[in-house]
C-alpha cells in the first residue's frame, strides 16, 4: 500500500457487499457522534460532514470548507482534508457493513487545491475485505459530483470489538454515545433502517 501503483485492493481481498441491513440508497445518514470532529453538530469548528447512500450503493458525503480549515491563506489544511476523508471512508465501512472498524491506514494523494468556500463532494466505496480488514477508497471533487478531482484516498479499516472502545476511550463520552445511537436506533426503527454499528 506504499504507492499508488501497487495493486488495489490486496490480491487477499474479496469483493464485499453492502450487509442485508444496511440502509438503502437515497437514505441520508446521520452523524454517529455528536461530538465527533468530522460529523457532530455540537463540535463548532468541526467539518459538519453529511452523508448518503447513492443508487450504486457508494456513500456521497459533503463538506464545505470554511476559514478555520485554512492551511494556507484561502486554502483547505491538507491534514484537515485527510481528516474528511477519514470520516467519509468510516461512515462507508460503519453503516454499509454494520460493524464497528477503526482506520488502519489512510493514504491520501493530494491532487488540486482546496479554496475555503468550495465544498467537497466525496464518493467513498467499498473495495474489498479479508477477514478484519476491509479495503475503501474514495474521490473528492470540487463543488458537485462530477467537478474537477481535488483528491483521491484509500484506506484499511479494522474491524474491532466494543472494548476497543471501552478499553481506550472515555467511559463518559461513550455512555454519551451510546445514549445517542439508542435515540437514533429507536427513530430508525420508525424509518425502517439503522445508523450506527
Ligand atoms: C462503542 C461502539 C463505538 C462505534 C464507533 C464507530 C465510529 C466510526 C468512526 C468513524 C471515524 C473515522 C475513523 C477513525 O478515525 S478511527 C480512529 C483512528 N484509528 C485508531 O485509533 C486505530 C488505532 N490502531 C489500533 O487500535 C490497532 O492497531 C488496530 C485495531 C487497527 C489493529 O490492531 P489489532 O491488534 O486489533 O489487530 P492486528 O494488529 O492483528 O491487525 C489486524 C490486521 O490488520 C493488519 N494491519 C493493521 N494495521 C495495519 C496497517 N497500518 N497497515 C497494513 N495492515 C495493517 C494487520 O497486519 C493484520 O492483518 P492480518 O495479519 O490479519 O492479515
Amino acid at each position: 500500500m506504499s504507492s499508488r501503483t501497487e495493486n488495489w485492493p490486496p490480491a487477499d481481498a474479496e469483493p464485499v457487499g453492502p450487509h442485508p441491513d444496511a440502509p438503502a440508497p437515497g437514505t441520508e445518514l446521520s452523524e454517529h457522534y455528536a461530538e465527533c470532529f468530522g460529523c457532530g453538530h455540537e463540535v463548532e469548528l468541526g467539518l459538519h460532514l453529511r452523508s448518503a447512500v447513492a443508487d450504486d450503493m457508494s456513500v456521497v458525503s459533503t463538506f464545505t470548507v470554511r476559514k478555520d480549515h485554512q492551511g494556507a491563506p484561502g486554502l483547505a489544511h491538507g491534514g484537515l482534508l485527510a481528516c474528511a476523508f477519514d470520516e467519509a471512508l468510516g461512515s462507508t465501512v460503519g453503516n454499509l457493513l454494520r460493524t464497528p472498524t477503526v482506520t488502519a491506514r489512510l493514504e491520501t494523494d493530494f491532487v488540486r487545491p482546496v479554496p475555503v468556500g468550495s465544498t467537497l463532494h466525496i464518493a467513498a466505496r467499498l473495495d474489498g475485505r479479508s477477514g478484519r480488514k476491509t479495503y475503501v477508497s474514495a474521490e473528492g471533487r470540487l463543488d458537485a459530483d462530477d467537478g474537477p478531482v481535488a483528491l483521491r484516498a484509500r484506506a484499511l479499516f479494522v474491524t474491532v470489538g466494543v472494548d476497543h472502545f471501552t478499553t481506550h476511550g472515555d467511559p463518559d463520552a461513550i455512555e454519551k454515545f451510546r445514549q445517542t445511537a439508542e435515540a437514533e436506533a429507536a427513530a430508525a426503527e420508525q424509518r425502517g433502517w439503522d445508523v450506527n454499528p
